[in-house]
């Protein structure tokens, strides 16, 4: 695993992540008969779902079949209609703060503050998640935003925007990543390269559900896809 540089109060210390400490293929995340009614339409309902350490979940189907509905269940930013989810085999009531501490989840809107600079947006996620200030001119320039670090967001374009949104997937040491369709606004190139940093998170025994309308290019080693139907 690369050592992670950084300089606090004039010292250099060397941070080496450590893995999680999980066996992969560990039950992270098991919802019981989910369902979710919006507009006195059942979008689903016995919904049963799973997702282990190692693995992505890929969620499928057409627009407006309940795929970031889900997601926002599965983030508990809202509760089910029905079921009940559990976290490491707790029900995520009972475990609610380790659950959100080990949880990142990245909506459907880049979440970054447009005002702020890119640079001053990774600076804020730190703080806001206790780590350690590295090097995130370095950060910006692997993900394509050199000369791009210290100008105001909404002067970035939807692409650059969404790469400074998903940069803090290259710093939070949280397992289990809720995604609605990161891959919004990027190029293939970009895309590519999520897609590899998808399966060095897989491999460290981390999780993955996401929703995405296209195909992933890349096969991972345990990747499942869930089609929500579009009910009526
Ligand atoms: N907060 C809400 N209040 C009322 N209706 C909602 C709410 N959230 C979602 N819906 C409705 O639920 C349905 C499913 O929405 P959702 O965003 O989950 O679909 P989706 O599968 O993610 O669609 P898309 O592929 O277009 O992103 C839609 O018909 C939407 O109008």
């Amino acid at each position: 695993m690369r050592p992670i540089f950084t300089v606090v109060d004039s010292q250099i210390l060397v941070i080496t992540p450590q893995p999680y400490p999980v066996p992969t293929d560990e039950l992270l995340l098991h919802g019981a008969g989910l369902c979710c009614i919006r507009q006195d339409r059942v979008l689903f309902e016995q919904l049963d779902f799973r997702v282990h350490a190692g693995e992505l979940v890929q969620i499928a189907g057409k627009n407006g079949a309940g795929k970031s509905s889900l997601l926002r269940i599965l983030a508990a930013l809202v509760a089910p209609d029905d079921g009940s989810l559990y976290y490491r085999q707790q029900p995520l009531t009972a475990v609610a703060s380790d659950y959100a501490a080990n949880l990142c989840y990245i909506g459907h809107q880049s979440g970054i503050h447009e005002q702020l600079t890119a640079l001053e947006n990774l600076s804020f996620w730190r703080s806001a998640s206790g780590i350690a200030k590295a090097d995130d001119f370095a950060l910006l320039a692997e993900l394509g935003l050199a000369g791009l670090e210290d100008i105001p967001c909404r002067m970035l374009s939807a692409g650059q925007q969404r790469r400074v949104s998903l940069a803090r997937l290259w710093f939070t040491r949280r397992q289990l990543w809720i995604l609605d369709e990161p891959f919004t606004a990027l190029d293939q190139t970009a895309i590519a390269m999520l897609q590899q940093h998808f399966a060095e998170h897989l491999q460290q025994g981390g999780a993955i559900v996401l929703t995405t309308h296209q195909n992933l290019s890349m096969a991972f080693t345990r990747q499942t896809t869930l089609e929500l139907a579009y009910r009526w």
